[in-house]
């Protein structure tokens, strides 16, 4: 940037000193970076931009950076409390006057203004590219979100829906079977969000859910659905996959499924950028709206880790006739890129616990029970009312029950608990003071056996199935709390004396078709008698080996950040938090860390660091909810009824 702002334009009003002088302040302070501030220059010198639009511009790019698709010039104040800073801004009606003045910015009377850089819709201002993202994907989704008219026969739905989920104890105190009204909801929604906390069988219904699609289907004499089945990481596509296997098999052995439907049902998982195709130097995908994704059933794992322009260009590409099943934990980390798309989504439709009326009626019919319906008057409503179920019955079982008690607690807010059950611990949950024992003696003793045992094992196929045991999971990159530094101690206590030592654990950092390797998978390093070292991974298509040169992006896998491990599971955790205060420490970080393990966690925090984790919610502002709004005025649930 230059060394200071553009001069003060010749009719410069009020409203232009005050956000003169907010730039200038911001900018000194280090709250705007060089590119937020040279991005303002652009918009002031270049195309002659009132310093409102500038400051309006500066504000909005470094909103993105800190995931926000847009913000709402009402709530400046708190981007800037985010940023650690406050300053004085115009007002907001003097600032809205001046942003629809600007040919700098698209608003609703000039929305076909291809040249400008920012758009002001809805009381919030936003990079025109995030807009154009946003607008089109809340028009897509209201396109899709209307109701189906099922026209499938109630009795057979009925009988196949007591089949594939069988009533439990639960259900027959009058409770309704969560997961049997998502897949039910499947048949009359063309989009579909199923959520919930880690082992509530968003997995389990899905699998389901595809049986029920095929049953419906042969009862009506249509043709078999078209499914596919994809996930953000491969990790999690992988994981996916897996998951659906195991409860069909599990279904076919308990009679709930016939041999047929079994065998019919896809248990392959592909990424995001697999499915959409990704074509080599360019950003659009081989499918969009023009040529649509060849399948009547998409179902997308981990959907809270799919950011806002992904998640435009997959709801593009799913055709009209067909319908798209979301999973996802809304209580997660959002995506790390701009745009919390699926807590804009569930802003959008409601906490997934009551049903408009008329889906409730017809659900109520083919599951025999009477279901919830919203009471609220439906202009009120949610515009994607009746797209969300929200699963509530956590069913992993024994060693898992203390983990899934602290995320409830987690989930709930409930601060008191989540300390008390921390203080508590047991088999399943240990807690390090940070303050009394010091972290490489919890490291040395809690993780290192375990990538010891990686190194040890007796081939690349052993030490791949062990590597997944541990992970030292960090809220920071860098410094003497961040993964860099715990993988290079971690490699240093396992005796390397080169880069790539035998037994080192290595996760790809970037997706890669070329290799049919994805971003989180795991791969170990081995030398054969001659020294020479291959890189090791399990893949689609077994066991594969490459020299080290010939990988994609990777980097040691003996600790990441809770970011990167979003769509990662492992046997045990050991989460590390900074001794000091650090503006990432969140609920939804320590949420996201812990839901990470299946079987134990190993928490190393200070307590006055937790405390700080537990009172700080990570803030994503997002214009989806609104726009939908604006697209539906009436809820979704009249206008279906
Ligand atoms: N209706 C059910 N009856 C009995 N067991 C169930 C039921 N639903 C799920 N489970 C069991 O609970 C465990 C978790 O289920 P599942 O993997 O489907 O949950 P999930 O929500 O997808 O979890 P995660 O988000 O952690 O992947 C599995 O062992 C599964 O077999």
């Amino acid at each position: 940037m230059n060394g200071g702002l553009p001069a003060t334009h010749p009719d410069a009003t009020h409203a232009d000193t005050i956000s003169a002088r907010a730039l200038s302040r911001l900018h000194a302070e280090g709250a705007l970076r060089g590119i937020d501030v040279d991005f303002a220059a652009l918009l002031r010198d270049r195309l002659r931009a009132p310093a409102t639009v500038a400051l309006a511009g500066a504000l909005a790019m470094r909103a993105v950076a800190l995931g926000h698709s847009s913000f709402a010039l009402n709530d400046a104040d708190r981007l800037l409390d985010a940023l650690g800073t406050s300053a004085q801004l115009p007002d907001v009606d003097d600032w809205a006057a001046a942003l629809v003045a600007s040919a700098c910015v698209a608003h609703a009377e000039n929305a076909g203004d291809a040249g400008a850089l920012l758009a002001f819709a809805h009381g919030r201002i936003a990079l025109r590219r995030y807009a154009r993202y946003e607008q089109a994907l809340a028009e897509s989704l209201h396109r899709c979100a209307r109701i189906v008219t099922s026209d499938d026969d109630a009795a057979v739905l009925s009988s196949a829906l007591r089949r594939l989920f069988p009533r439990d104890g639960a259900a027959a105190h009058g409770d309704i079977d969560r997961q049997a009204l998502a897949a039910a909801m499947a048949l009359r929604r063309r989009l579909l969000l199923i959520t919930g906390g880690p082992g509530t069988g968003k997995t389990t219904t899905v699998a389901r859910l595809l049986a029920l699609q095929w049953m419906a289907a042969r009862s009506r004499g249509a043709p078999p659905p078209r499914i596919a089945l994809a996930a953000p990481t491969g990790r999690a596509a992988a994981r996916l996959g897996e998951a659906i296997d195991g409860v069909i098999r599990a279904d076919l052995a308990a009679g709930r499924l016939d041999a047929d439907i079994a065998d019919a049902i896809p248990r392959q998982a592909r990424t995001l950028h697999r499915l959409l195709g990704t074509q080599p130097g360019r950003v659009s995908f081989r499918h969009d709206a023009r040529h649509p994704l060849p399948f009547d059933l998409v179902v997308v794992d981990e959907a809270s880790m799919v950011d806002l322009p992904l998640m435009a260009k997959l709801v593009a590409a799913v055709p009209e006739t067909a319908t798209l099943v979301l999973l996802g934990d809304p209580d997660q980390l959002p995506a790390v890129e701009a745009g919390d798309v699926l807590g804009g989504l569930c802003a959008a439709s409601g906490d997934g616990l009551a049903l408009p009326p008329a889906d409730a009626q017809a659900v109520s019919v083919w599951l025999d029970t009477p279901v919830p319906a919203r009471d609220d008057a439906p202009d009120d409503g949610a515009p994607l009312a009746g797209a969300r179920v929200h699963l509530l019955r956590g069913w992993r079982q024994s060693d898992a029950a203390t983990l899934q008690a602290l995320a409830d607690a987690l989930q709930r807010d409930d601060r008191d608990a989540v300390m008390a059950r921390l203080r508590d611990g047991g088999d399943s949950l240990a807690w390090h003071r940070g303050d009394a024992t010091p972290l490489a003696e919890v490291v040395r003793r809690e993780a290192l056996p375990a990538f010891e045992a990686v190194r040890d094992a007796d081939d690349p196929a052993q030490a791949l199935q062990r590597a997944s045991s541990l992970r030292l999971l960090t809220a920071l990159r860098r410094g003497p709390f961040g993964a860099e530094h715990w993988n290079a101690w971690c490699a240093a206590e396992l005796g390397a004396r080169v880069p790539y030592f035998h037994g080192r654990l290595i996760a790809i950092g970037a997706n890669s078709e070329r290799h049919g390797l994805y971003n989180g998978d795991l791969g170990v390093v081995w030398r054969d008698a001659q020294g020479d070292a291959a890189v090791w991974f399990d893949t689609a298509q077994g066991l594969r080996a490459w020299r080290p040169a010939q990988l994609p992006m990777h980097a040691s896998a003996y600790a990441s950040t809770v970011h990167k491990a979003q769509g990662s599971e492992f046997d045990r955790v050991l989460l590390v938090l900074p001794d000091a205060d650090a503006r990432v420490l969140s609920r939804e970080l320590l949420y996201t860390a812990l839901t990470r393990a299946r079987r134990r966690v190993v928490l190393w925090a200070a307590p006055e660091a937790l405390e700080r984790a537990l009172e700080r919610r990570t803030w994503r502002d997002s214009g989806l909810d609104a726009r939908l709004r604006a697209l539906s005025p009436a809820s979704a649930g009249r206008s279906g009824s």
